[in-house]
């Protein structure tokens, strides 16, 4: 993975922005931009991510979310600017809404892959995310919710100080689903690493993430601070005056006064119990 390394004392900046985790790194995107056949996807960004921060990028379709991860990730380059972390080489892993799991390989091997031998490192990945059961079984017979956490696990087995996530949920049903992110919050509160997620769901940004920051036409365009306390409960009140003013911002529409929110908001609710997806 190629990264490009800061100055030092940028490096020390990026590690120490806002309170860190116990294992994560800061990220520092700047001035970050990218174009594919001339086409400007992502214009001058400029972020910094604190260390053992958990932000969440949302937008809509084909603004930009996934290059900037892939960019983050050094699974690409950018066409201008540089993106530093607060460590000279950083374990950074990437998870996709597919699994990517090796079918000919059982489900331990897949945890362990890239490790000398299965180790028990890989054994204790897989207990965290409750599957220590299903080891020697084959990824074609697991569920897809348990096939991502299979993918969860290999990414922890490398102890990673930055996980990205590009939608990792995406796929899967509405239980399934928040029973992973409770999954995630809690495996990114014990370890301490740094996370960014990309998705659809403004519900699921909230529910999870320090900053959910909003793409449009290549910018940033909003990083909202998520104060409340955590665990998040949705259905509180807080929290849906939140959801709905900032998918009002995604939409562009202003949000409407609290009254008709309301109204909306369990009307919806009903209809989709994972949140609204942009
Ligand atoms: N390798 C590539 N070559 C050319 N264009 C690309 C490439 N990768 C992405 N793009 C374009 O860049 C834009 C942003 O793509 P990206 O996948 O980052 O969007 P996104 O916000 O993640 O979308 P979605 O939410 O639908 O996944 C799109 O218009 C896409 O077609």
């Amino acid at each position: 993975m190629q990264i490009d390394p800061v100055e030092n004392a940028e490096l020390e900046a990026a590690a120490q922005l806002g309170a860190p985790g116990a294992c994560g790194i800061g990220v520092r995107v700047q001035s970050v931009s990218k174009a594919y056949g001339g086409r400007e996807v992502l214009k001058t960004l400029n972020v910094d991510i604190a260390a053992g921060e958990f932000v969440a990028i949302v937008g809509r379709s084909g603004c930009g979310k996934s290059t900037l991860l892939r960019l983050i990730a050094g699974l690409e380059q950018t066409s201008n600017g540089s993106i530093g972390f607060g460590a000279e080489e950083p374990e950074i892993r990437i998870i996709f809404q597919d699994s990517r799991l090796l079918p000919w390989k059982r489900v331990l091997s897949n945890v362990g892959l890239g490790l000398p031998r299965a180790s028990q490192a890989s054994v204790k990945a897989l207990a965290q995310v409750g599957l220590e059961d299903r080891a020697h079984e084959w990824p074609a017979v697991l569920s897809g919710g348990q096939r991502q956490r299979v993918a969860l696990a290999r990414a922890l087995v490398h102890e990673p100080e930055l996980l990205l996530l590009d939608e990792p949920l995406g796929a899967l049903d509405a239980l399934t689903r928040i029973e992973m992110q409770q999954l995630i919050e809690s495996l990114w509160k014990a370890r301490g690493f740094t996370a960014v997620l990309v998705t659809h769901d403004v519900q699921e940004a909230i529910a999870l993430a320090d900053r959910v920051l909003l793409i449009e036409d290549g910018e940033i365009t909003l990083d909202e601070r998520i104060s409340l306390p955590r665990p998040r409960a949705r259905g509180n009140l807080a929290f849906a005056q939140l959801e709905e003013r900032i998918l009002a911002r995604v939409l562009k529409h202003p949000a409407p006064g609290l009254d008709s929110a309301l109204g909306d908001i369990s009307l919806q609710r009903t209809v989709n119990q994972v949140g609204w997806a942009i």
